[in-house]
């Protein structure tokens, strides 16, 4: 982000991006650029600033701010929402390949709404005002379930093979459908046919099993993670009365399967009455919002 103005302080923010796991690598090469001459001071949030601390100490000699994690996630929101015009959008039409398409969604004056973070686990936040909000729930079914299973599953060993592997797969074949019990809709209760009624369902049969490719398990996995978090979400907006729900975290990186299959299913089990939103920074909103606790300490 260019231009941006925090406190009097005018600049550029750069977004990067590592694992954790590479924690070692990256504080390696902070140590060869010698990052203890150039920085004064490290802000840093989520279960990390505190696992890393004293690796951070021992290996470059800084000593990290630490911030809590939903506060920061919360207080990036408000600022990156503030700050960047294109930000906030939404789909129309989200299953349909013809008809679907991106829209920006005009989030200025967003209170309340529900924060859906979807990282390695699931947290949601009911945010009434700037600073004034509270953790409904949390779901331990996230991103790292849908990557765990699918290494397990398929093989795969990145993120990226695993949505790629998803993308061609058709997890019809691995769901048992309402058809599938049915033989056709189940009207009564409005559920359609090709609704998932049982997700892995028609892995208990053998031949099932042998027809269903690697591809196929990926999407199934992704489905039956991302159904169960719009699930669990819907059922918070409407205890919260909130009708607009903000998605975030990097499982939604490079993820449009995940990102429309929500707005499928917030709009169509809400009949119309639930928003998902979605922000172009997913993954970034605690890391942004921690320099932003950083400078009104006047660090
Ligand atoms: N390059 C990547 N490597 C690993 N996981 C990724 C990557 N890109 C997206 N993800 C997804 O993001 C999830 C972690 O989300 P994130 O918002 O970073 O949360 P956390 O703070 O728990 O790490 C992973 O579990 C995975 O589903
Ligand atoms: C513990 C966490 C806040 C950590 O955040 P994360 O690194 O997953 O983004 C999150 O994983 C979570 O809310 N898990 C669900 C815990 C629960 O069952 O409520």
């Amino acid at each position: 982000m260019d231009n941006v103005e925090i406190q009097g302080h005018v600049g550029t923010l750069h977004f990067i991006r590592f694992p954790t796991s590479e924690m070692r690598v990256f504080l390696e090469l902070a140590k060869s650029k010698g990052i203890a001459t150039l920085a004064s001071t490290v802000c840093a949030t989520g279960g990390g600033a505190y696992k890393f601390e004293e690796d951070f100490k021992r290996e470059v000699n800084l000593e990290l701010h630490k911030f809590d994690e939903l506060d920061s996630l919360i207080c990036g929101i408000h600022y990156i929402e503030a700050n960047c015009e294109e930000e906030c959008y939404y789909f129309n039409n989200p299953l349909n390949e013809e008809l679907c398409e991106k829209k920006h969604f005009d989030f200025s004056n967003p209170y309340p709404f529900l924060v859906v973070n979807i990282g390695s686990g699931v947290s949601i936040l009911a945010v009434y005002a700037p600073g004034h909000y509270k953790r409904v729930t949390g779901t331990s079914l996230g991103g790292g379930t849908f990557l765990g299973l699918c290494c397990l599953l398929t093989g795969c060993e990145t993120f990226e093979e695993a949505i790629a592997l998803a993308e061609m797969g058709d997890s019809t074949k691995v769901d048992k459908l309402v058809r599938d019990i049915y033989g056709g809709d189940y009207p009564k209760f409005n559920l359609q046919g090709d609704t998932v009624a049982s997700s892995f369902g028609n892995m208990i049969s053998k031949d099932r099993v042998g027809a269903a490719s690697k591809e196929d398990l990926a999407r199934a996995t992704l489905v039956t993670i991302t159904n169960n978090i719009g699930s669990i979400a819907r059922m918070c907006a409407v205890n919260e009365g909130i009708v607009k729900v903000v998605f975030v975290g990097n499982f939604l990186r490079v993820n449009p399967i995940s990102m429309k299959l929500l707005a499928y299913a917030m709009d169509f089990w809400s009949k119309g009455t639930l928003k998902a939103l979605f922000l172009e920074h997913e993954g970034y909103f605690g890391a942004v919002g921690c320099l932003m606790e950083l400078m009104k300490t006047g660090c």
